[in-house]
């Protein structure tokens, strides 16, 4: 974006989200954006609160208080219609096992009400750029967990959602897998999406991130590029040390400018 641009407003936003379980507080006030043709990035230790962040997001989960918008629709106030504006890989996506990836796409494809003509026109599109042909007619109980990430991908990715929010997408694939999801999540951030996503790999993130949330024990404690998260951790050398700033010192927010 040139530098006087005006910037687009937020595809995505959470105000203040909080989420309880009992006495566990998995998400204890988080404030996040992303705007039209972004990359985000939601990195934090274990148990940090990610995957309740964007499961309260995405809508599956409702929020002990706190607000979420996507494309500016009030998910608590008007849920099916935020939802129809996003895509969601959740970190345990199951196919159902006897329908092959295509037949899954049909499937979902007309509860978003996509037309047959538009649905099999998609559906051929999907199946051409995520590489499936050789495995898109199988059952998905035949598939490798590498397969089965890509047919996932590809829901999330059918009805062109303005917002995609992907819960680890790359976790357990072989690097060259890991790489094609990457590539793949670029392209749609090409098109204008707005991508919300979770890993544990830093690398992956440096490359593939605009910016970056660095979530500890449920709070944002840094969010911004890689060089200003590492220039306000200490000078570190790289997303890794900066990551590790934060988590060793268990930086409270407010802590960096
Ligand atoms: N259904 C639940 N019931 C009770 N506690 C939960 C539940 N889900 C998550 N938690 C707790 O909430 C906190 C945040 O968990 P969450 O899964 O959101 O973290 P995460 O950052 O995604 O972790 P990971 O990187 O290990 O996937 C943890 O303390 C976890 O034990």
């Amino acid at each position: 974006m040139p530098p006087d641009a005006p910037a687009s407003p937020p595809a995505l936003s959470a105000e203040r989200l909080v989420k309880h379980y009992g006495s566990t507080i998995a998400v204890a006030g988080l404030d996040l954006f992303v705007r039209p043709g972004e990359v985000v990035g939601l990195l934090g230790p274990n148990g940090a609160g990610k995957t309740t962040a964007l499961r309260m997001l995405a809508g599956i989960l409702r929020p002990t208080s706190g607000r979420v918008r996507i494309g500016g629709v009030d998910m608590a106030e008007r849920p099916l219609e935020a939802k129809a504006l996003l895509g969601f890989l959740s970190g345990d996506t199951q196919l159902y096992q006897r329908l092959s990836p295509r037949e899954t796409l049909q499937y979902f494809g007309r509860l978003h009400g996509l037309s047959e003509a538009r649905l099999t026109a998609r559906i051929d599109e999907l199946v051409r750029d995520l590489e499936m042909a050789s495995f898109a007619d199988r059952p998905s109980a035949t598939l490798s967990a590498g397969q089965k990430q890509r047919a996932n991908i590809a829901r999330a990715f059918l009805h062109e959602p303005q917002v995609l929010i992907l819960d680890e997408p790359t976790n357990a694939l072989d690097v060259l897998s890991g790489r094609f999801i990457v590539e793949s999540i670029r392209k749609e951030r090409a098109k204008g999406r707005a991508i919300l996503f979770s890993t544990h790999i830093m690398s992956e993130a440096e490359y593939l991130c605009d910016r970056i949330a660095l979530i500890h024990e449920g709070r944002v404690v840094d969010e911004g590029e890689v060089p200003a998260l590492c220039a306000r951790a200490g000078g570190a050398r790289n997303l890794t040390d900066a990551f590790l700033f934060h988590v060793e010192r268990g930086s409270a927010p407010g802590d960096v400018a």
